[in-house]
């Protein structure tokens, strides 16, 4: 464009990383806790997108890589070949690192996963705040000798340093793109996978560190009944008998903790006043049973 008037630029980005090395916290800081639902739009895409962010130069289009972040069990085998895709259609890869953990083979693997993709990658090192300056230096070096990546930044999601400066530059390296999705919307998941994830949600925090994350929630039911009233049953999947208990909580106290609490939420979300009703099924080893996988929302076409 002429007179230096810039042009808009927009594209997709995926971020990996090993869990918990805070690719959500760096999405919430990013979009921010709200949560627009399209519910009317089918979710035909492969990937789901986690969040959208507009700006008056850019849109970035955070979009998730499902495969790549769990190799041990099938469930990451049975996605791998369409993790691979993702990675050289996106416009950019965020290789999210923990700066207070050595690297390991989960950082191996996924760089191994890197090796051929066309895509430029950039080395996040987030959880700075937990690190001294000093041994920064010491990890940039680590992993500058093993990735040609693009850039190497350095932040922390929690408490939003330097956040802002890989968010500009991100914006450098997009190419020139229209705004894809109009300027309000953060998030295309359908309801029922925001749903589920409150649930989740609530469960962990309650359990704390004794529900494991691969806990699941699946929807099995959603209704608007004539008043208005949104009805919702809820199957929380955990791997054993030990974590039901834990789950349900003496006289069922914890299971109505976690209702309460994701209630509120998706009244929130919804605007509507919500029934839930939630049960807790024990499914031995889920992940590494390919049958199950559909059942659980895992379709090979989707993917
Ligand atoms: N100190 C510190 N903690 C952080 C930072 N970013 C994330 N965390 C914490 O690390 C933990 C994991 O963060 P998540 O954002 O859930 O990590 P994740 O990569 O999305 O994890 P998965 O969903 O399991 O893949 C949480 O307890 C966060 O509060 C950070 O910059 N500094």
């Amino acid at each position: 464009m002429s007179n230096g008037e810039k042009t808009y630029k927009s594209g997709f980005i995926t971020i990996i990383g090993r869990p918990n090395v805070g690719k959500s916290t760096f999405l919430n800081k990013v979009i921010g806790q709200k949560i627009a639902i399209m519910s009317d739009k089918a979710q035909t895409t492969r990937n789901k997108i986690q969040g959208v962010l507009t700006t008056e130069e850019a849109q970035m289009i955070f979009i998730d890589t499902p495969g790549i972040h769990k190799p041990k069990h099938r469930l990451g085998q049975f996605m791998i070949k369409v993790a691979t895709n993702t990675l050289n259609e996106v416009d950019l890869i965020l290789f999210m690192v923990n700066a207070s953990e050595g690297f390991g083979r989960g950082e191996e693997f996924i760089l191994e996963k890197l090796q051929g993709i066309q895509t430029k990658v950039f080395l996040v090192i987030n959880k700075i705040d937990l690190v001294h300056p000093d041994d920064l230096i010491t990890i940039i070096d680590r992993y500058k000798d093993k990735f040609p990546f693009s850039e190497i930044v350095p932040i922390s999601a929690l408490e939003g340093n330097n956040v802002d400066h890989l968010l500009h530059t991100i914006q450098k390296y997009l190419p020139e793109g229209p705004q894809y999705y109009p300027s309000d919307q953060v998030t295309d998941h359908p309801e029922r996978f925001i749903i589920a994830e409150l649930i989740r949600e609530k469960v962990l925090q309650l359990t704390r560190e004794e529900i494991p994350h691969s806990v699941a929630v699946i929807i099995e039911k959603i209704e608007t009944r004539e008043n208005g009233t949104v009805h919702i049953m809820a199957a929380i999947i955990v791997e054993r008998d030990s974590q039901k208990g834990i789950i349900i909580g003496k006289q069922g106290s914890m299971l109505k903790e976690i209702g309460k609490r994701a209630r509120t939420d998706i009244e929130n979300l919804l605007g509507s006043k919500v029934f839930l009703e939630l049960w807790v099924k024990v499914q031995k080893d889920w992940r590494n049973k390919a049958s199950l996988l559909k059942e659980f929302g895992y379709r090979e076409d989707e993917y």
